[in-house]
């Protein structure tokens, strides 16, 4: 029997769980948007940009082939980017649409399953002309670029070198006859390779490249690019451009390659906000640091928390919905098929979703007002936070990224078979997801930039220098007893840090013995490199856990008493669940014993079964329309069997009863005439 919800015909399971729920799912809401202003404002927005059905298709986009998908994306990206400039923008607040408005971000995913082409523009291009240019430059490049008159991408990365920047083959050789650069693409693994956009939608790019000027090589640095013709779109001669084919996801985004054939610019097109070239070739720094370059990716890294934050609440919201309407198996042979929910197996897939959506969306506003902070101190050419700054943003890029990838495959492992469509929305989810582990920095990588910074800390730590805010527990580590364990999430977020520290100890002591064993420090590093990516990793998880929980006590003060107590539950479970992951290292950095294990675990169990009845609630609360979820198995409404079937009935296939591969192939085998 069905039950109608505000006006909508509600499957029944999911509307007795909606009536179960015990708690303001409106003021979760307000918790996870930032408080309920943010909320008003987000629904408005979603209201204007979605009511209007602008950002349906009358064909799935996985039923088109990849030309039409391309261009049905490029079709909706200028319907959005349209709708930014104009009403979108009056609504958030903005003077002008950009990077600023995460929710008009968020919003941008009802229009594409995958991507748009224009990410790389609003998400690199512009950011580093604000970043990175002088302020004439800015106020030539940037209306130009917000009002979208010239679209950009961020070629940095080329066949051979993604991670190591300093590698890059690129050259920019300035000509002070001419008062050019020459960019010049050398060999094939110089070609630039991956960039948004770059295959067919921008006529301009960030190119970065090793700036030559009076025979001297400077390193790399940022120059603006004219790939097309700004009326044709035709490539300019001596520009070699294409798209690099299909991928596991991304798949409308048109990444693409770029060569150079000693290609000229205007030396005026290096963006000059940290070092400049003059008339006649002097290079000059201006930058106090030396890797302020480096910052568009600092930002996207900050960016990035917050996505993948969103794209787990999104998995899981349809997992949780799916598991309330799906009943399988007898375990009591006289009762009905439970819910699949009702496993206690499936919460423990389900409950450290919900709840890691919650830290890390928690954790993406701490780190984006502490990247402010940093801004408006290097605004006063102030660089001193910056390498704290590039610690954390580093290792919470890392951490944030491969845990929401491998929760939402979790998602899809909870959905059984039906996971597995296209229609699901989790496999375009998990698509999408798993790329953000790799670019802007790969996991190991950046976990390895944060275990530098650690390693620092700890001798300044062990010199009893005063350390920086997020690594000040490392003071402790040198009391010479192990941490004593305490099951208070307090006491836990201690043992956590007793950890981070305990493993970077290990480290530094074992690159120290290998040292005086002989090998270099450059290969003692290399040698002790799982364990420092190790501990960069248990840094991370005590940073997001000490954040996640004083968030959620500060911003539930004056929440009503049920959401307190639900709000607590989730913490302490995200608390109990990475104790359990990482019972051996507890083991052996702090006084834990086997029992203190085992009643955590019984602990845990039981906290999955308070959690239960509110579980629908808790996607609920995260209000997300199903334009977003583009899922037949996450909507409101819970018409799962429906959905699944309407999309199966869309596909091509479909269309006509015998397929035409019986009369080609099927029908002559059989009949032994192939
Ligand atoms: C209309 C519709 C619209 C709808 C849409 C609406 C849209 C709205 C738009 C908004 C939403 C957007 C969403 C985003 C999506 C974007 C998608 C992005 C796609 C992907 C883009 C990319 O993928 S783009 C390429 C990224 N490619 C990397 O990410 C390379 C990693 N590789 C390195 O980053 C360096 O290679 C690496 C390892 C540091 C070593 O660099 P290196 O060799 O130069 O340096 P060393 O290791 O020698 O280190 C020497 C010392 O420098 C220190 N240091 C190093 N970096 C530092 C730093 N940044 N700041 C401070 N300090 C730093 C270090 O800590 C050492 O410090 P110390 O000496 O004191 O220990
Ligand atoms: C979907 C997608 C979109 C992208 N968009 C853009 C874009 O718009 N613009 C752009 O410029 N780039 C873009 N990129 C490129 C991306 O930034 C790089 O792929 C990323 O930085 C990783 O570099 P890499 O490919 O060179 O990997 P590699 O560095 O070759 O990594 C391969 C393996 O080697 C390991 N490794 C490498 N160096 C070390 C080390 N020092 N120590 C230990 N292990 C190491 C890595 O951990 C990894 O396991 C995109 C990539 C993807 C997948």
């Amino acid at each position: 029997m069905t039950q109608t919800n505000n006006n909508m015909t509600v499957n029944p399971d999911l509307a007795m769980e909606r009536a179960k729920c015990n708690f303001n799912v409106l003021e979760v809401t307000h918790i996870f948007d930032g408080g309920e202003r943010n909320t008003l404002q987000r629904k408005k927005i979603e209201d204007v940009a979605l009511n209007s059905g602008a950002s349906k298709d009358a064909l799935g986009e996985e039923h088109m082939s990849p030309k039409e998908k391309y261009e049905n994306a490029v079709r909706k990206s200028c319907i959005y980017a349209t709708m930014m400039k104009n009403e979108l923008a009056e609504l958030s607040g903005l003077e002008s649409f950009g990077v600023s408005s995460p929710v008009i971000r968020r919003t941008a995913d009802a229009f594409f399953k995958e991507v748009s082409p224009f990410l790389l523009h609003l998400g690199m291009f512009v950011p580093t002309i604000m970043g990175q240019c002088t302020p004439e430059q800015q106020s030539y490049w940037l209306p130009r670029a917000l009002d979208m008159q010239i679209i950009g991408t961020y070629a940095q990365t080329e066949l051979g070198h993604g991670t190591f920047i300093r590698g890059l083959e690129t050259t920019a050789t300035y000509d002070p006859e001419t008062e050019e650069f020459v960019l010049h693409s050398p060999t094939l693994s110089s070609y630039k390779w991956w960039a948004g956009g770059l295959g067919k939608t921008v006529n301009y790019c960030i190119v970065v490249a090793q700036l030559y000027t009076k025979g001297e090589c400077h390193g790399t640095h940022p120059f603006i690019v004219q790939i097309r013709d700004e009326d044709t779109h035709v490539p300019l001669p001596g520009i070699k451009v294409g798209e690099i084919g299909p991928k596991m996801g991304f798949n409308t985004a048109d990444n693409g390659f770029l060569g150079f054939d000693h290609y000229r610019i205007p030396r005026e097109h290096m963006l000059m906000k940290n070092a400049q070239v003059l008339k006649d070739g002097t290079y000059v720094k201006v930058a106090r640091h030396g890797k302020l370059t480096y910052g568009t990716m600092v930002f996207v890294r900050v960016v990035l928390v917050n996505e993948v934050a969103f794209n787990l609440a999104k998995a899981s919201t349809i997992a949780v919905r799916y598991s309330a309407i799906r009943r399988q198996s007898k375990p009591k042979p006289d009762e009905v098929e439970p819910q699949i929910l009702d496993y206690v197996t499936q919460q423990h897939k389900l409950f450290i979703a919900i709840a890691t959506a919650h830290a890390l969306q928690l954790c993406s506003t701490w780190l984006w007002e502490s990247f402010s902070a940093v801004l408006a101190q290097m605004k006063g050419g102030n660089t001193d936070t910056l390498p704290e700054f590039h610690a954390l943003s580093s290792c919470l890029k890392a951490i944030s990224t491969s845990d929401s990838a491998h929760l939402i495959e979790q998602c899809r492992h909870a959905c059984g078979g039906h996971g597995y469509m296209i229609s699901s929305g989790i496999p375009n989810l998990y698509n999408f997801v798993s790329a953000t582990r790799t670019y802007e920095g790969d996991y190991t990588v950046l976990l390895l930039q944060t275990a530098r910074f650690l390693v620092k800390a700890y001798e300044q730590a062990e010199a009893k220098k005063p350390l920086t805010p997020t690594v000040s527990y490392l003071a402790h580590a040198f009391s010479g007893s192990r941490a004593t364990w305490d099951n208070s999430p307090d006491g836990i977020i201690r043992s956590f840090q007793a950890l981070a520290a305990g493993k970077t100890a290990v480290c530094v002591t074992n690159m120290r013995k290998r040292m005086r064993a002989g090998l270099s420090q450059v290969d003692a590093w290399e040698m002790s490199t799982i364990q420092l990516v190790a501990a960069a990793e248990a840094h991370c998880r005590a940073v997001i856990a000490d954040t996640y929980r004083k968030e959620i006590v500060r911003l539930t003060a004056n929440s009503s008493p049920n959401v307190k107590v639900v709000m607590d539950q989730l913490t302490t479970l995200y608390l109990y669940y990475w104790a359990l992951e990482r019972t051996g290292d507890l083991l052996m950095f702090t006084s834990v014993s086997q029992k203190d294990l085992v009643d955590l675990q019984i602990a845990y169990e039981e906290l999955l079964l308070k959690i239960r009845p509110n579980a629908v609630g808790l996607v609920d609360a995260f209000d997300l329309r199903d334009e977003l979820l583009h899922s037949t198995l996450g909507s409101y409404d819970g018409r799962v069997y429906e959905r699944l079937m309407e999309e199966a009935l869309k596909s091509p296939m479909n269309k006509e009863p015998v397929s035409d591969a019986y009369s080609k192939y099927l029908r002559p085998m059989m009949k032994g005439k192939l």
